[in-house]
Order: structure tokens, then C-alpha cells, then sequence
């Protein structure tokens, strides 16, 4: 059975500090959700309180509909890799699955199979200090799965690896969601996030800002433009500007434009006589989008850009 995510009108407090502010949020089966916020912003605490591992000053954390904490043998339902978990340097990979798998009552034929899901296999008996950071993501992401658990809960799982782990890491995780998992991820990495993820949870100084896909958080940005290329980049800026665009010069014969379409910009040079020599509209990367979004004031921020129907689950 696969269990959503439940996060409802969390709040942190450290000291006087509020580190989650008012947090609502649901993560569903079958997707990968990425949880993307500025440095700071309180991923790692969501993450925390989700599993239990510090407790919220007020509101719920579910998974399943319970609190982690009264999970009978939580790494069956919850897998995890959080930046915090340590591995005894000296213990082999082996052995250090294998000390979990015995917490949880799972059989140690458990541990070679995710061992080879990971393709850490072939060096199991060897020390984990001597293991690179990828390796030992791996051997993570070996521990999170070793309960075969119906939700996933990663914490920048794809920082510091090389493009090869992020493929297997990327399709990895679609292969979970892909299977009925529930897959929670944060990430710095907005081109893998816009790769990888079906859902965005974002948040801003422990604030929901939007909760939504990662076209429509695209479609939200202001940073749409327009590449111009022409034969008087000059004339065409003052004609863009004086008809409502914005028009800045990339270097002497190109100009990005925005507030207008492309089609208009097409129009206003052939008014004026300018040759146009290139037209490309371009869209937003998820990281402009996302940046934009982060900027906006405080005033904006009381409306969170909310698509989905699960940002309205019941208290
Ligand atoms: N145990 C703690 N005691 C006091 N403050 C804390 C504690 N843990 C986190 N904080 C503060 O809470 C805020 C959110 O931190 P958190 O690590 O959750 O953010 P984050 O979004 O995961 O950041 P990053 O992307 O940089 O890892 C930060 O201001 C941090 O300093």
C-alpha cells in the first residue's frame, strides 16, 4: 500500500526564531515531488519533523495518516537519506546494512539485493570510510530501500555527484515513483529537479510559495523573453519600449525583449523597416522561474501559487 504525505499548519520554532512558518503541503503516490527553497529556507527541518527526528511546535507531520514516530517498523514504510546520516567508517557496507536490516527484522537477503540495486555489489565487504561521496550515496540510498518502503524521503541526494550518478540517481527515483512509490526530494539543482520531478513543493523562509508543477511554477515567471536579432538593434529597442516592452542589448546586433510576443516584436520591425534576422522566443528556465518567485515580496508570498487540488486536503 502506498502512503501520501501529509505536512498541515507546521510550525517550527528555534529559540524565538520561527524557522517553518504556517507549512501545509501534500505529497502524493506515484510522483516525484521536489522540495526546492533558498539556502536556509528549512528543507532540512520539514524533512526532520517529517521522520520525527525533531518535534514541531505546533501542527502535523503524516505519513500515512500517522506520525512517523508510531510507525511499528518504520523503515517498511519510510526509507530516508538525510544529510546527517553517518556511517561507522570503519564497518563494511555489508555490515552496515546488515545492522539495520536486523533493527527491522528484515532478512538479510534483503541486503544483498539492494547492495546489487545500487551496484555497490561488488565492493559490499569493503570498509565505507574508503568510499567516495557517490559511493556512499549509494550505499544511502541502499538503506533507504532496504525496508522495500512505499515513501522515500531524500535530502539532496544528487549533491556532489558526478553526471553518472545523477543519471542513475535521476532515473532511479522516476523508477520508484514509476512502481506507486511516494518519492520527496529537495534539491539545489533546478535543472535536474525540472527533469526529474512531476510536482514542486517550494519553499521560502519556512513558507509555502507554490505548490504546483514544474511548468505551470515556468508559466508563473515573469522572465519569458524574446531574442531579437536585427539590423538596428538600437531603433527597434526605443520603438519596443515606447509600445510597453522591455529591451536589453546582449551585444551590438541582439536584444532580449520581454513583455512583448514574439509576433509583436515581428510586426514593430517591419513597421519600421529593420531586417530581423533571428526571432526566438525563450522560455523560463525552472531556475528564472524559481528565482523570480523567491523575489517577490512578502505581500505576494500570502498568496503561494497552489494548482493542485492536494494543496486543499482536508485539515
Ligand atoms: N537545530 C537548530 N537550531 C537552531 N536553528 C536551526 C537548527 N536547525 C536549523 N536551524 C535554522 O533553521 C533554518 C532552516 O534550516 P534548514 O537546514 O532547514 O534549511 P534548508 O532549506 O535545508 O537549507 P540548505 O538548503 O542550506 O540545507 C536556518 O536558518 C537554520 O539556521
Amino acid at each position: 500500500m502506498s502512503h501520501s504525505i501529509e505536512v498541515r499548519a507546521l510550525r517550527k520554532f528555534y529559540g524565538d526564531k520561527l524557522v517553518i512558518d504556517d507549512l501545509s503541503f501534500v505529497v502524493e503516490p506515484g510522483t516525484v515531488t521536489g522540495f526546492l527553497g533558498p539556502n536556509g529556507s528549512g528543507k532540512s527541518t520539514t524533512m526532520r519533523l517529517i521522520v520525527g527526528l525533531d518535534h514541531p511546535s505546533s501542527g502535523t507531520a503524516l505519513i500515512g495518516g500517522v506520525e512517523y514516530t508510531q510507525l511499528h517498523r518504520p523503515l517498511l514504510t519510510v526509507g530516508t537519506l538525510l544529510d546527517s546520516e553517518a556511517v561507522h567508517p570503519g564497518r563494511s557496507a555489508y555490515n552496515h546494512l546488515l545492522y539495520l536490516a536486523q533493527t527491522q527484522r528484515i532478512p538479510s537477503s534483503r541486503v544483498t539485493e539492494v547492495l546489487e540495486l545500487v551496484g555497490l555489489l561488488d565492493v559490499s565487504g569493503e570498509r565505507t570510510g574508503s568510499f567516495s561521496l557517490g559511493m556512499r550515496k549509494r550505499l544511502g540510498i541502499a538503506a533507504a530501500l532496504l525496508g522495500d518502503p512505499s515513501v522515500l524521503i531524500l535530502d539532496e541526494p544528487i549533491n556532489g555527484l558526478d553526471p553518472d550518478g545523477i543519471y542513475w540517481m535521476r532515473n532511479l527515483m522516476k523508477h520508484l515513483a514509476r512502481e506507486g512509490r511516494t518519492v520527496f526530494v529537495s534539491s539545489h539543482l533546478m535543472g535536474e529537479m525540472a527533469r526529474t520531478a512531476d510536482h514542486l513543493v517550494v519553499i521560502d523562509h519556512g513558507r509555502l510559495i507554490a505548490e504546483c508543477t514544474p511548468d505551470e511554477l515556468i508559466a508563473r515567471s515573469s522572465r519569458a523573453s524574446v531574442l531579437v536579432s536585427s539590423s538596428d538593434s538600437a531603433r527597434l529597442a526605443t520603438v519596443i519600449q515606447a509600445t510597453g516592452g522591455t529591451a536589453d542589448a546582449l551585444d551590438h546586433d541582439r536584444l532580449t525583449v520581454r513583455d512583448l510576443s514574439a509576433h509583436r516584436v515581428g510586426e514593430l520591425a517591419q513597421q519600421q523597416n529593420i531586417a530581423i534576422y533571428q526571432l526566438t522566443p525563450q522560455e523560463a528556465s525552472l531556475e528564472e522561474a524559481f528565482m523570480t518567485l523567491t523575489h517577490l515580496d512578502d505581500v505576494e508570498h500570502d498568496r503561494p501559487l497552489v494548482t493542485h487540488s492536494r494543496g486543499q486536503a482536508t485539515p
